[in-house]
C-alpha cells in the first residue's frame, strides 16, 4: 500500500441529540475526502458514543503529524471529555476503524438482504398494480427497477426517517384538504418506502437519525465499499467512488465518476406554470425545461411539477388521485409522469388547466389565481403522493424551486400547513424571480382565495403608492422563502432599486441575504446550431464553429425563401424576437425603423402581444415588403429559424432580467445590440475594436437615437470589417453558455438553503 500521508478526518460521536454530536479529530491516510459509514452507534475508547453515520475527511484538514512520524500512531483532537491527546491514540483509532469496518460489513449484508426482501415486495405490488386497471405506471421495465433501487438507496440516505406520507391524522385542518384516503392507501410505493424504511430500522441500520441532518447518498453508500478488514487496506479508490450495486458491490460507472454535487445530493423538486417542451410563453418555460435535466446531471434527484394543459404523448397517468379545496370548491386532480433525461416531469391534471397550453395566463385575475392555488396546494404533497420510478422523493433532504408570482405561494403552503405544524421540518423552498413585474397583484379581498390562516394575511399587504393597500403574492413568497434567486446578477441589484423592484424593493431589500444573481444557461440541446432540429429541413442546415460561415449563410438563405424576401448574402438581417409590450422596447424599434429602412438591410420580428404593436408590426410589413417581415404569432421552429439566419439580434429591452435570447444568439453566432440593463449587461461585454474583444454591442439609455448609433456602428463592422464580425462570431460560440455552471451554483444556493432554520 502507498502511504499517502495522513489527513485528519472528522467522526461524529454522540449519543442522542444533533447538539450533542461532538466531532473528534482522527488521524487516518487517507487524501482529504468524504466517507461516511452507516449502522449503529458504536465505541470510542473513551467510552464516548462514535455514530458510525458520518466519517468525514474533508478537504484542508489534512494533518502530517502522527502517522508519518510513527506510522499512524496520531493525536485524537476534540472537545469535551475523555478525548485521547496521548500515546497510544494511532491505536485507538486503528481500532476504531476496525470496528467500523466490522460493523459497516454487518449492515452491508443486513442492507442487501433487506434490499433483496423490498425488490420481492417490490414486484408483488407491481403484480397486483398491473391487475389494477385504475393504475397504470409500469414498475416492471427493467429501466424502472433500476431506478427503484437507485431512488430507495438515495431515499434511504435522507434525514429523519421522513419517507412516509403523513397520516391523515397529521394533517392540519388550515390546509383545508381532502385526502382520497382510498387510493392514498392503495398506493403500494408509500408502503414500500415506509416498510423499507421499518425493515431496516428492525435490522438496527441506523437510516433515519433525526440527530443526523443530512446524510447523503454518499454518505450512506460509502459502507459498502469498505471491504477489507484491515485499516491499511481501506483503498482511496473505495472512498472516492462511494457507491454500489444492489448486491453491494460497487457500481463501475459510478464509482469511477461520483455524483458531481459529492455529499451534497439532494431531492428537487422544480415547480412551475410552464415547462418546455410542453408549454411555454416565454424565458420561464426554457428554465423550467432545462435547468432540472442540468441539476440531475450533477447527480441530484430532480422532478419537474407543473399543470397539464394538454394531452401530452410521454405521460402517463399514474393513477393517483387526489382531491383539494380551491374556493370552497373540491378539485380532483390527477398525475402523470414522464421520466426524460434523468428528471421526473409530473404533470397535474385537471380540468381547470385543460386546453390552457396557449393561454397559459389568461382569463380574469380570480381564473388565474385559482389555477396557481390549486397547482401550488397540489405541488406541495407531491414529495408524498406521486411515486417516480416507483419511490416518492419524501419530504427530507428535499427543497423545492419556485418560480415567480405564479407559484410564490408554494413557500407560503409550506410553511402555513406543514412547518408550522412541524411537518416537512427538513423541507426548503426557494423562490426564483424571473420578472418582477409580474407579481399576482388583486384587492385585499383576495386573501380569501389562498385559503390560509388569518394571521398570514400581513404577509400579503403591500401598500402601493398607485393602487394602495393591495393583495400581493409575489410579496408573501419573497418574505418566506428560504431563499431567492434571480437570473442574473444585474437583476439582483436592480430589483433593489425603486425602479426595478416595481414597488416590491422594500421587501427584496428587507431579504437582501437571502437574494442571489444566477446568470440562466442555455439548453445545448435545444439551442445548438449543431444539432438544432429545426434546421434540418426547408435548406436550413445545422453548422458548428468550423462550418459557421457556410452554415450561415445557408440558413440566411433558407429563411429569405421562406419569408419572401430577397434571397441575398451579403444584406445583414436584424431581428427581433419576443413578447410585444413595453418591457421588450418594441417601441425603440419602431423608432429606429424608418433609419433601417434606409439602409440596405433586412428586418425580420417575431411577436405576439399588445395588439397595437402587433398592427404595427403588420404595417411595416406592408410599407416595407421588400425589407420587413412582420411575423405576428409565437412559433419555436420560427424563433429557431430567425436566430440562425439572421446576422444581428436587436434587444432594446426597457428591463431584462436575463434575456434568453440573447444567449441563444450567441449560441448562434449571432451579434446582439441591446440596452445595457438587466441581465443584457452580465451578459453582453461591449466590441472592442482595437483589441478585438467583446461580444457585441450595448447601448446605455433606452432610446430610438442609441439604439441607431449602436446598430450603426455594428453594420458598420459587417460591411466594412469582415475578420472583425467572424472574431465576434467565433468568440461567442465558444463560450461556454450551457447550465452547467448556473447548475451549480443553484446547487450552493439549495444546500444553503437546507441547512438554513
Ligand atoms: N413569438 C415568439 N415565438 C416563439 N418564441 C418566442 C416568441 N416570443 C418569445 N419567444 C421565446 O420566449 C423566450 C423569451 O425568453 P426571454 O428570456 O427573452 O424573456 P421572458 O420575458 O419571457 O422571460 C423572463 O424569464 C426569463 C427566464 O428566466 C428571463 O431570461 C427573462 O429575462 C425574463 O424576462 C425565448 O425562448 C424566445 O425565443
Amino acid at each position: 500500500m502507498a502511504s499517502l500521508g495522513s489527513v485528519s478526518f472528522l467522526i461524529e460521536t454522540s449519543s442522542t441529540s444533533c447538539s450533542s454530536l461532538r466531532q473528534r479529530r482522527v488521524s487516518c491516510w487517507k487524501r482529504p475526502h468524504f466517507v461516511a459509514v452507516y449502522g449503529r452507534n458504536t465505541l470510542d475508547s473513551n467510552g464516548v458514543v462514535c455514530k458510525m453515520g458520518s466519517f468525514r475527511v474533508p478537504k484542508g484538514e489534512i494533518s502530517r503529524r502522527g502517522l508519518r512520524a510513527a506510522g499512524r500512531s496520531e493525536s485524537i483532537e476534540g472537545e469535551g471529555e475523555g478525548e485521547g491527546r496521548g500515546g497510544n491514540e494511532g491505536e485507538v483509532a486503528d481500532e476504531m476503524l476496525r470496528a467500523t469496518i466490522k460493523q459497516s460489513k454487518e449492515v452491508l449484508a443486513r442492507q442487501k438482504d433487506l434490499l433483496r426482501q423490498i425488490e420481492e415486495r417490490r414486484k408483488l405490488v407491481s403484480s397486483i398494480k398491473s391487475s389494477s386497471a385504475n393504475i397504470e405506471m409500469d414498475v416492471s421495465s427493467s429501466n424502472e427497477s433500476d431506478r427503484y433501487f437507485q431512488n430507495m438507496n438515495q431515499s434511504l440516505a435522507s434525514a429523519d426517517g421522513k419517507y412516509r406520507c403523513p397520516p391523515d391524522s397529521e394533517k392540519t385542518d388550515e390546509s383545508n384538504i381532502l385526502y382520497d384516503n382510498e387510493t392514498e392507501n392503495n398506493s403500494p410505493d408509500k408502503h414500500s418506502v415506509a416498510d423499507a424504511l421499518g425493515l431496516l430500522r428492525e435490522s438496527g441500520a441506523e437510516v433515519a437519525h433525526s440527530e443526523i441532518t443530512s446524510p447523503s447518498l454518499l454518505e450512506v453508500s460509502a459502507p459498502y465499499l469498505i471491504k477489507e478488514e484491515s485499516f491499511e487496506d481501506l483503498k482511496e479508490a473505495d472512498i472516492e467512488g462511494a457507491n454500489v450495486k444492489l448486491d453491494g458491490t460497487p457500481e463501475e460507472g459510478i464509482k469511477d465518476s461520483p455524483p458531481l454535487a459529492g455529499a451534497n445530493v439532494l431531492n428537487i423538486i422544480l415547480v412551475a406554470a410552464e415547462c418546455v417542451p410542453w408549454s411555454k410563453t416565454g424565458g420561464l418555460g426554457d428554465v423550467a425545461g432545462a435547468l432540472p435535466k442540468a441539476l440531475a446531471r450533477r447527480g441530484h434527484r430532480v422532478m419537474v411539477v407543473a399543470p397539464r394543459y394538454g394531452n401530452y404523448s410521454e405521460p402517463q397517468d399514474l393513477g393517483v388521485r387526489k382531491r383539494y379545496k380551491v374556493e370552497g370548491q373540491v378539485m380532483e386532480v390527477s398525475y402523470f409522469h414522464a421520466y426524460i433525461d434523468g428528471v421526473d416531469f409530473v404533470f397535474i391534471d385537471s380540468p381547470i388547466f385543460w386546453h390552457r397550453e396557449n393561454d397559459i395566463y389568461g382569463g380574469n385575475r380570480v381564473d388565474i389565481l385559482r389555477r396557481m392555488v390549486l397547482l401550488c396546494k397540489a405541488a406541495v404533497e407531491v414529495p408524498w403522493h406521486v411515486p417516480c420510478g416507483g419511490v416518492c422523493y419524501g419530504d427530507g433532504n428535499l427543497v423545492f424551486i419556485a418560480n415567480d408570482w405564479h407559484t410564490a405561494l408554494l413557500p407560503v403552503y409550506l410553511k402555513a400547513y406543514y412547518r408550522d405544524h412541524g411537518l416537512m421540518k427538513y423541507t426548503r423552498c426557494v423562490l426564483v424571480i424571473h420578472n418582477i413585474a409580474h407579481q399576482g397583484r388583486g384587492p385585499l379581498k383576495d386573501f380569501f382565495y389562498a385559503d390560509l390562516p388569518g394571521h398570514y394575511m400581513d404577509l400579503f399587504k403591500l401598500y402601493d403608492p398607485m393602487g394602495g393597500e393591495h393583495f400581493n403574492i409575489f410579496a408573501a413568497g419573497l418574505r418566506t422563502a428560504d431563499r431567492v434567486v434571480t437570473v442574473s446578477h444585474g437583476y439582483a441589484w436592480e430589483l433593489k432599486t425603486s425602479e426595478g423592484g416595481w414597488g416590491l424593493h422594500g421587501i427584496i431589500n428587507e431579504n437582501d441575504w437571502k437574494l442571489q444573481g444566477i446568470v440562466n444557461g442555455v439548453d445545448t440541446k435545444d439551442w445548438n446550431p449543431q444539432f438544432d432540429v429545426h434546421l434540418k429541413s426547408d435548406g436550413y442546415t445545422n453548422y458548428s464553429l468550423e462550418t459557421l460561415q457556410r452554415g450561415k449563410s445557408q440558413c440566411k438563405a433558407a429563411l429569405q425563401r421562406e419569408l419572401g424576401l430577397p434571397v441575398r448574402d451579403n444584406v445583414p438581417i436584424v431581428a427581433f424576437i419576443g413578447r410585444l409590450d413595453y418591457q421588450k422596447g418594441v417601441d425603440l424599434i419602431a423608432g429606429a425603423t424608418p433609419w433601417i429602412v434606409g439602409r440596405d438591410v433586412q428586418l425580420i420580428m417575431l411577436g405576439t402581444g399588445r395588439k397595437d404593436l402587433e398592427e404595427m408590426l403588420r404595417r411595416f410589413e406592408r410599407q416595407h415588403h421588400d425589407k420587413v417581415r412582420g411575423w405576428v404569432g409565437f412559433s419555436v421552429k420560427m424563433a429557431h429559424r430567425i436566430t440562425a439566419g439572421a446576422d444581428v439580434l436587436l434587444m432594446p429591452s426597457k428591463f431584462k432580467p436575463c434575456g434568453l435570447n440573447l444567449l441563444y444568439a450567441m449560441m448562434y453566432g449571432t451579434i446582439p445590440v441591446v440596452h445595457a440593463v438587466g441581465g443584457l449587461r452580465d451578459t453582453v461585454r461591449q466590441f472592442d475594436p482595437y483589441s478585438e474583444t467583446g461580444w457585441g454591442w450595448v447601448f446605455d439609455r433606452a432610446e430610438a437615437g442609441r439604439l441607431i448609433d449602436a446598430l450603426g456602428n455594428c453594420l458598420n463592422t459587417y460591411w466594412n470589417y469582415k475578420n472583425s464580425w467572424e472574431g465576434l462570431q467565433r468568440r461567442e460560440i465558444m463560450q461556454d453558455l450551457s447550465w452547467d455552471n448556473a447548475a451549480q451554483q443553484y446547487e450552493d444556493v439549495l444546500v444553503a438553503a437546507k441547512y438554513q432554520w
